[in-house]
Formats: C-alpha cells, structure tokens, sequence
C-alpha cells in the first residue's frame, strides 16, 4: 500500500464533504470586528479579550472546556444581524472551503440563537440561501442546511420553533433537508429531545445529533435509541464501549469527527488520542471536519493535514475515509457519484505518481 507521508497535494486534492460545520462558528475575529463596528454591536468591555483582534486570538486558543468557547461563540454571533451578514459569513466559508477542496458541505447553524434575539429566521436563511447559490455557481460547490436546536434550552421552546410557520416552510421547501442537536452535552441529554426528533422523522428530514463529544458512550447510545439519528456528531467516547462500537459499524452509521476540535476543546490530549485508528480497524465510518474553523484553528484540510500527521493513512486508507464520507453525506446519488469519480481519479493519479 502506498504512504501518503505528509503529502499535502494528496491531501488537498481529496474530494471532500463536509458534515460537521456550523457556519456562525466560522466568523473570525476580523470579521466580528467589522460587524460589530458596522452593526453598532458593542463587544462586552468587561472581557479584555475584545480588546484587540490578536487579544482574542490568543483567547481562542486558550479554551478550557465546551462551555468557555460556548459564551465567546453566542457573544460574536450578536454581532450578525443583516442577511447579508449572514451571505458574507456563509461566503467567506465557502471561498475557504472550495480552496481546500470542498465539493459538498452541509451546514449547521443555530437560529434559535438568533430569533432570541430579535433577528426572523427568513433573514438567517435569506442570506445563507443566497451564499449557498453562489457557491454552487461561483465554486462548485453544493450545500445543504442543518438546522440545530439547542440543547441547553427548554424543550419545549425546540418545540414550538419546529412548528413555526416559518421553519415548517424552510422544511417543506427542501431549503433545510435535516436537524441536529448541539450546544452544552453535559447535563442535557438526548431524551428530552425524543419528541421534537419523532416530528422531524415523520416529516421525512435527515436526523443527527452532538453526541459522545463531552460525555460517554452512553450519549451516543441515547442518540441512536431515543432521537433515532442517522449520523452522529463527534461520537468519539464511542470507543470507551466495544458493543456499541461494532453495532454503530454493523449499522452503517456515520460519525462527523472533528479532531482540532477535540483537542482545542480538551476532550483530547492530541490528534492522536482522537480514536480514529480503532474506528477504522472496526469499520466505524467517519468523516474529517472542521467544526467551528474560526476558533479552533483550522479549516477542513487543516484536520485532514493533522490526521496525516498523527495517524500516517495510507492511500487506500483515505479512499475508504473519503468513500464513507462521500456515502453518508445527505446529497442526491448522481452528486455522490460525480464526487467518487474524481476521488477515484486522484487516488489513481497519486498511486501513479508514487
Ligand atoms: O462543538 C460543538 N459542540 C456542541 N455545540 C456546538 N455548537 C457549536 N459548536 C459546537
Ligand atoms: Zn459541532
């Protein structure tokens, strides 16, 4: 088998799709600035993080734990208001996303935070739409939305925005295909969710849920019994309970890992620790994501990059990584085939080469 050492072409080259990424944790620090300066959106004085951009950089990086990035994460999406806000956003991911050879990504993001705070759901998904039109056109790329609920919030408030006429709309439409969970794990389990998981079933949208990245297998587990999803977020804890292990292997479940997340985020000591190794040796399907890009130090290819580097894939290693991730993303089959055609085609022009 050929080795891939750290050959970044190969890497870059790899056709990928993104599952696990929520757009608002794309907005980088240059880009709050600006739209705090322009919205007239004051950052919170009492925090000298905001006191430059290198001063949040430096506190980006310094993340204790799910919930410290949590408040830096609600408190610069304040700071988006216009729909154009949200196409700059969405835009500038897309640009960056393409670049590192994106072809397909689904994006997450959280209306609830915004409808809290006085912004309608139809300017969030007005100016994501209008990105996602443009990265089909400009890049090439071909989108999907996710809509996440937030889990430390009542439940039934997830209840009744599912009912908003405004959502129901965005569903019925096709604009958003699925649903997904985030937000603080720990302490506000899957089960509260069985409800507003068994509506969106039933109404035939795509279903994944946060799970395994803070707590134990036992998330995971609550996941696929309770909220019956198709994919899992992170999932990593997955490895602490062989059964479950090989019945999410035998069932074809995909996990979207997140692995600079899960270091930034001190789930992790280091990439290494993220057990992607085991779940490929115990045919655990996967893909390679980037999260929340903006604050954890990487884009798409940045993961791939310190995989390559903690885990030395071998060629056909990648094909099977980037097969799985292609066969568990929520596009129609002719996207999926065009995807696989390419990733075949640099997989033989590398073997070629090597
Ligand atoms: O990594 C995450 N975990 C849970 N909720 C989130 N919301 C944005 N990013 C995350
Ligand atoms: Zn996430």
């Amino acid at each position: 088998m050929s080795q891939v050492s750290d050959n970044i072409e190969f890497l870059k080259a790899l056709p990928k799709c993104e599952h696990h990424i929520h757009i608002e944790g794309s907005l980088s620090p240059e880009l709050l600035f600006q739209l705090s300066a322009k919205n007239n959106i004051p950052l919170p004085e009492s925090d000298a993080a905001y006191s430059s951009i290198p001063a949040l950089h430096q506190r980006y990086a310094d993340f204790q734990s799910l919930d410290d990035f949590l408040g830096y994460y609600y408190t610069a999406m304040s700071t988006l208001i216009h729909a154009s806000d949200f196409e700059a956003l969405a835009m500038a991911y897309f640009t960056r996303a393409a670049a590192d050879g994106v072809l397909h990504t689904e994006l997450s993001f959280d209306p609830q935070a915004h409808t809290s705070r006085g912004i309608a759901l139809t300017t969030v998904l007005t100016g994501l739409s209008a990105a996602r039109a443009r990265a089909a056109s400009e890049l090439g790329v071909s989108s999907v939305l996710i809509c996440c609920f937030l889990r430390h919030l009542p439940v039934h408030e997830s209840l009744v925005f599912f009912e908003s006429e405004a959502l129901q709309q965005a569903f019925a439409s096709g604009e958003v295909v699925g649903i997904g969970l985030d937000s603080s794990e720990a302490g506000f389990p899957a089960r509260g969710f069985e409800d507003l998981y068994t509506r969106a079933r039933a109404l035939g949208l795509r279903v994944t849920a946060h799970a395994g990245e803070e707590v134990g297998p036992e998330s995971v587990r609550e996941a696929l019994d309770v909220l019956r999803v198709e994919r899992v977020d992170h999932g990593i804890s997955l490895v602490q309970d062989e059964a479950l292990m090989r019945r999410v292997a035998e069932e074809g479940v995909m996990l979207s890992c997140c692995p600079l997340s899960n270091v930034v985020l001190r789930n992790v000591k280091s990439v290494a620790d993220v057990p992607l190794r085991v779940f490929l040796e115990k045919g655990v399907r996967f893909s390679v994501n980037s999260d929340d890009p903006a604050y954890f130090g990487g884009y798409i290819l940045d993961n791939f990059v310190a995989v390559q580097k903690a885990f030395g894939l071998s060629v056909e290693e990648w094909r099977t990584v980037v097969t799985n991730s292609v066969e568990g993303s929520w596009c129609d089959q002719a996207r999926k085939s065009k995807i696989l055609e390419r990733l075949e085609m640099v997989v033989e022009q590398y073997t070629l080469k090597a």
